[in-house]
């Protein structure tokens, strides 16, 4: 079977292509009195406009990886490089957004000034705050809710106002921590849509944390497949399906079913370890 295996390391030298660039990455944590072994010597690089997904099981260290990436978790060891330029726990990187699971949109704001709110921070003046908002708003599909609370608005509704929030300060890097974990599975493909085509159009550097091969399948260049805990890269896969993709059709090919199945069966094996003590 035609299946590209890259869990080859890069030439030296090629390190320098990388938006991304994670070198020998390991955490502990300690949890009363003993250590947590989360994540050991985890090293990946992310080139720039591409889509990366980490895929494992639950407790395998995604989120740590991201968070560590994001410089909200300190690495026990290891180094993290955006651009070239080392991280620092701690201090935000500029260009670089984040997204979370749960939607962390502010409940007393409309979905309008939900999404202007990185604008405001930013200084930005008011008219082109609004032109900017109002495309948002338009990419979205929310036109007729601008005005909405949060609490007004269906899940994928308020995911997407969320999405927005993130990308209208447009920054080039998006770190995704299972954005769509909560949706159900048509929503959840809905905004696969959605993500896919403002990727096409913006071309961010992608990385997204799930545990759902569907979705790693549909939004990604390459997965990036994680050991249970501690999580180790276990192996790395080439997604080869044309450009621009289309979340339903996508998962109707031949291919798509090989690749699942492929990839699937190492999965598999990490879900059963990570189940274990
Ligand atoms: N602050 C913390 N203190 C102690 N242990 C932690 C902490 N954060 C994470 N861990 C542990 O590290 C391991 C990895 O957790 P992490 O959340 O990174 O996994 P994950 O692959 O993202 O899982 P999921 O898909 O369920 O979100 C788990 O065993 C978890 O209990």
């Amino acid at each position: 079977m035609n299946v590209q295996n890259l869990s080859t390391p890069l030439p030296d030298g090629q390190s320098n292509l990388q938006r991304i660039d994670v070198r020998g990455l390991s955490k502990s944590f300690q949890l009363a009195g003993t250590a947590i072994e989360a994540v050991r010597d985890v090293s990946f690089g992310v080139r720039r406009g591409e889509f990366v997904a980490l895929l494992g099981p639950s407790g395998s260290g995604k989120s740590t990886v991201l968070n560590m990436i994001a410089t909200l978790i300190k690495p026990t060891s290891g180094q993290i490089l955006i651009d070239g330029v080392p991280v620092i726990a701690g201090k935000a990187t500029p260009n670089v957004g984040y997204i979370f699971q749960r939607d962390t949109l502010f409940p007393w704001r409309t979905v309008a000034d939900n999404i202007g709110y990185g604008l405001e921070l930013a200084g930005v003046a008011e008219a082109a705050r609004k032109e900017r908002i109002a495309a948002c708003v338009a990419q979205a599909g929310l036109q007729g809710f601008e005005h909405a609370y949060p609490s007004a608005l269906s899940g994928g509704m308020r995911q997407r106002a969320a999405l927005m929030r993130t990308l209208v300060v447009e920054p080039q890097i998006l770190l995704m921590d299972e954005p769509f974990g909560a949706l159900d599975t048509h929503t959840k493909i809905d905004m696969h849509d959605v993500l896919l085509r403002i990727w096409e159009r913006e071309q961010q550097t992608v990385l997204f944390v799930t545990h759902d091969l569907g979705e790693a399948l549909t939004l990604a260049d390459r997965i990036i497949l994680f050991s249970a805990r501690p999580g180790r890269i276990k192996d790395m896969f080439e997604v080869d399906f044309a450009r621009p993709r289309d979340a339903v059709k996508v998962r109707e090919t031949p291919r798509y079913a090989e690749l699942f199945q492929h990839i699937w069966h190492s999965l598999g094996e990490e879900f059963v370890k990570g189940r274990k003590p």
